[in-house]
């Protein structure tokens, strides 16, 4: 996610004071590497992808779906969501649009700073919150076309400072509400799940917020704003401005969510794959940039509590569904994506199916990603 391997540290807001004193030399390796977009007027070759990369987008595909939470069957169109597609949008969530308009006001301000100044809050090399490039790009050969700014919930006073508080509980309310959403279309129940209370609220969810900028291009047909990843939350909850960018994979090719007044995108993230059994998939999705218009986005990454291990719920096991992951800790995972990437979730598998009649155990495997294809 940028991502969202940005929580790598979740308690790491305590090295901000670090990140800020950045050694003058540090940021000179930073500066060099990191090129202030904005004043850019041809496509240097570090950020040209080739055109396999940045693989265009299906047309005519049906769009998105769009599910209206006061719609009385929304259980059963999240359900079907999740199943065919790992993103929707939510349209009568409750979220007030001012709300969602001041944090991308907030963000563009933040984002038009001079890019001197945006450095002085740039991330160090192993920290999780601040200013910088795409914490994904050390995948690729190439740049990407933005620039993020992520910040942590953290009981730390200094992140309670920079942390904005109304949008965090109101997308945290949310976020537990499609949650439930989504755990009740596969018959799960409140008392089911033990990390959280009876009314299924998680009293210690983890969050992030990744603010991303992708700025005018000239060049955008070769450019790719935030290359393909899954999320490793639960959900993220993203507020994309009003510019296309963002695009999702389905079947071999890639649908455009097209921006919608007030709505909001949910994503289906990695940690619900492992609770779900693999009954719901994480969505790889990307975003694409434009020749005129700044894009914004904000994502709400949303997870479980840090001590919490997830694992496939009992409820959805059997004999014939064995459980395909292993219990792993929100930041035990982290790690396995900061390392692994898109093929971390082959590393928590335990079973890969190999036949239509058997499973292959695969937790004895170090290297049971070979089994999975
Ligand atoms: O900008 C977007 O639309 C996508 C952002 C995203 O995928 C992320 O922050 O994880
Ligand atoms: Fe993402």
């Amino acid at each position: 996610m940028h991502d969202n391997e940005i929580m790598a540290k979740n308690d790491s807001f305590s090295n901000e004071k670090t990140q800020l004193d950045m050694s003058l030399q540090q940021l000179d390796a930073f500066r060099e590497k990191h090129l202030d977009l904005n004043s850019i007027k041809e496509l240097p070759e570090s950020y040209a992808w080739s055109s396999e990369d940045n693989c265009p987008s299906s047309s005519n595909s049906e769009p998105v779906p769009v599910i209206n939470l006061k719609d009385s069957n929304a259980m059963k169109h999240v359900g079907y969501a999740c199943k065919t597609w790992g993103v929707f949008q939510v349209t009568n969530h409750d979220i007030p649009i001012t709300l969602l308009n001041n944090m991308e006001a907030s963000g563009r301000k933040l984002f038009s700073l001079p890019f001197q100044q945006k450095l002085k809050a740039a991330r160090s090399l192993d920290g999780v919150s601040g200013y910088g490039v795409a914490r994904i790009s050390s995948f690729f050969p190439k740049l990407m076309w933005s620039e993020g700014f992520t910040l942590i919930d953290s009981p730390h006073q200094h992140a309670q400072k920079l942390w904005p508080q109304e949008y965090n509980k109101e997308m945290n309310k949310l976020s537990n509400r499609v949650m439930w959403l989504i755990l009740g279309s596969l018959g799960i129940k409140k008392g089911d799940i033990k990390w959280a209370n009876q009314e299924g609220e998680i009293k210690e969810a983890c969050a992030a917020l990744q603010l991303n900028s992708y700025p005018s291009c000239p060049d955008p047909d070769r450019a790719m704003g935030l290359a393909a990843h899954t999320d490793s939350t639960l959900l993220t909850i993203l507020h994309q401005s009003n510019t296309s960018g963002l695009q999702v994979q389905r079947g071999v090719g890639w649908v455009t969510v097209k921006p919608i007044a007030g709505a909001l995108v949910v994503n289906i993230g990695d940690l619900i794959q492992i609770l779900s059994n693999g009954l719901y998939s994480s969505v790889l999705h990307r975003a694409m940039v434009n020749r005129t218009q700044h894009r914004l986005s904000v994502a709400y990454l949303y997870g479980p509590p840090s001590n919490v291990r997830i694992a496939p719920l009992s409820k959805l096991t059997d004999n014939v569904h064995p459980p395909l992951y292993r219990p792993v800790t929100w930041s035990e995972y982290l790690g396995t994506k900061a390392k692994h990437f898109n093929k971390a979730l082959l590393f928590v598998r335990l079973c890969a199916p190999i036949t239509m009649s058997g499973f292959v155990d695969a937790s004895t495997d170090n290297h049971n990603s070979v089994l999975v294809g």
